[in-house]
């Protein structure tokens, strides 16, 4: 079977790589020339654990190619997969106009039955406009070709895509024809150990999931940060209460742990997107517009404990910033919330000495030179008034506290995503604030 991918960022690389390794041809397109070039000389651009070697093992093997040209690669596939990004608008809404120029593409040059299967994260009603832009473009050549459009939300999460999308929990296909529906069938086979995690669904059901998914997931993280900061105001410990309600099946243990904030390409974007729908179709999210929100203050509340613990005195401080990427084994900033830390501190007169095991060029490349960029985690510690860690990468979990002592100018730890233990630090002579 051969299969296009258009988008070659973090869901139709690794998206396209998965299927080829699966046995299926795949060819990538992007618009984006330079990334096209790095991938045929074998870079990838992208951190993801576990790809580079899939990508090289897979372009060897001859099944995974890469071009900026769809146009002469539609002649030769079943399926085109449109994994463009839909960022937001200025009023939250997607922006759907890269999703609507594939569209218009492959209206323009399809000369043979072809299902355009959207894969990027869109508002319901968008599988209407793409098949509308597409039948315009047939119109206009004067030409009758089949086609169908399909809607198949992905749900892999940055840092384990590989494995998100090898052992998917389900797979979500909303299409509108038989024919497309047994395409779809063939294609995600070699994922399913069994049928049943395949859901088919009208189109529009296909859309919603995904919004609905995303917003249930970045609830339970605004809800369990609401309970966090409670937690702290009447004495208790957010990491009991996640444990005690967690291990009710019916709430069950992940995506409850109080933090910094939610970050990423995702969550932030997917909430408000759905805040809009609902608005353009004269019905209020209550509960979101509230997750939203709680989000937007809990990106700040690290940087007012130190606000707090230094009565306001920040200028001329040191800062070391340990995470910059918006989650472990990334190197993706978007809506990081070490971002905002880094305004509010620079803002504030500090000195932010950063370090990040990935996320460093990524970071060089947004903020620039406002910050000092440092070689490992001991350095951006070296003479800094305070400690702050905002991404819990696996190489900060078990620091050498006695080394952290030596070098920092005041043993001051802020955990932004509670990985350190309150009375180990205690023992070992630190101050110590966390979320909750
Ligand atoms: N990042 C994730 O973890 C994730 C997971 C699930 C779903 N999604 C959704 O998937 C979509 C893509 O997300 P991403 O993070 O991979 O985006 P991305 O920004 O990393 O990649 C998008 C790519 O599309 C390319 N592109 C834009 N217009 C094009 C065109 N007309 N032809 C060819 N290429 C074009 C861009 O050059 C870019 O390389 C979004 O809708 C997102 O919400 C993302
Ligand atoms: O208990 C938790 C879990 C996550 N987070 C934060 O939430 C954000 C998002 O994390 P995660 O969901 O792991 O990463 P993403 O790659 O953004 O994945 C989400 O967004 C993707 C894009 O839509 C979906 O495909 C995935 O299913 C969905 O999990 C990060 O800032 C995390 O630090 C918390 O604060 N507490």
């Amino acid at each position: 079977m051969n299969i296009a991918i258009v988008g070659t960022g973090y869901v139709g690389l690794v998206s396209g790589t998965c299927f080829a390794e699966m046995g299926i041809d795949v060819t990538c397109v992007d618009i984006d020339q330079h990334k096209i070039n790095r991938l045929l000389q074998g870079e990838i651009p992208i951190y993801e654990p576990g790809l580079e070697d899939m990508v090289k093992r897979n372009v060897k093997a001859g099944r995974l190619h890469f071009t900026t040209d769809l146009t002469t690669c539609l002649n030769n596939v079943e399926v085109v997969f449109s994994a463009v990004g839909t960022p937001p608008d200025e009023d939250g809404s997607a922006d759907l106009k890269y999703v609507l120029a594939v569209a218009k593409t492959f209206g323009q040059n399809i000369k043979k039955y072809t299902i355009l299967v959207t894969k990027s994260t869109v508002p319901v009603g968008t599988a209407k406009k793409v098949k509308a832009t597409i039948q315009e473009e047939l119109i206009r050549r004067g030409e009758e070709v089949d086609f169908d459009v399909a809607s198949n939300p992905e749900f892999l999460k940055e840092g384990a895509a590989i494995k998100d999308f090898m052992t998917p929990d389900r797979v979500v296909v909303g299409t509108e024809s038989e024919r497309a529906r047994k395409i779809m069938s063939r294609l995600y086979k070699p994922f399913m150990l069994s049928g049943e995690r395949m859901i088919f669904t009208d189109i529009p059901s296909a859309e919603m999931i995904k919004y609905a998914a995303n917003s249930m997931l970045a609830t339970r993280i605004s809800f369990m940060n609401d309970i966090a900061n409670l937690c702290e105001s009447v004495g208790a410990d957010v990491n009991m209460v996640r444990k005690g309600i967690g291990s009710d099946t019916r709430i069950g243990k992940k995506f409850l742990y109080a933090g910094c904030g939610y970050g990423g390409s995702c969550f932030p974007k997917d909430v408000k997107a759905l805040i809009k729908t609902a608005e353009q179709n004269g019905y209020e999210m209550k509960v979101l517009k509230a997750v939203d929100e709680v989000n937007e203050k809990q990106k700040q509340i690290l940087f007012e404990k130190l606000q707090k613990h230094y009565h306001g005195e920040l200028k001329g401080r040191t800062v070391a910033l340990w995470g910059l990427a918006f989650k472990p084994e990334t190197d993706d900033m978007r809506e990081a919330p070490a971002v905002v830390m880094i305004d509010k501190l620079a803002a504030a007169g500090c000195t932010v000495k950063v370090y990040d095991p990935i996320a460093m060029d990524e970071c060089r490349r947004r903020i620039g030179d406002k910050i000092i960029y440092c070689k490992d985690m001991y350095d951006a510690a070296m003479d800094a008034d305070v400690l702050m860690l905002v991404t819990e990468w696996k190489e900060f979990r078990v620091p050498d506290w006695r080394t952290l002592r030596k070098i920092m100018k005041q043993p001051l730890i802020f955990d932004g995503r509670n990985i350190y233990d309150r009375e180990e630090l205690w023992v070992n002579g630190f101050g110590y604030y966390c979320i909750g």
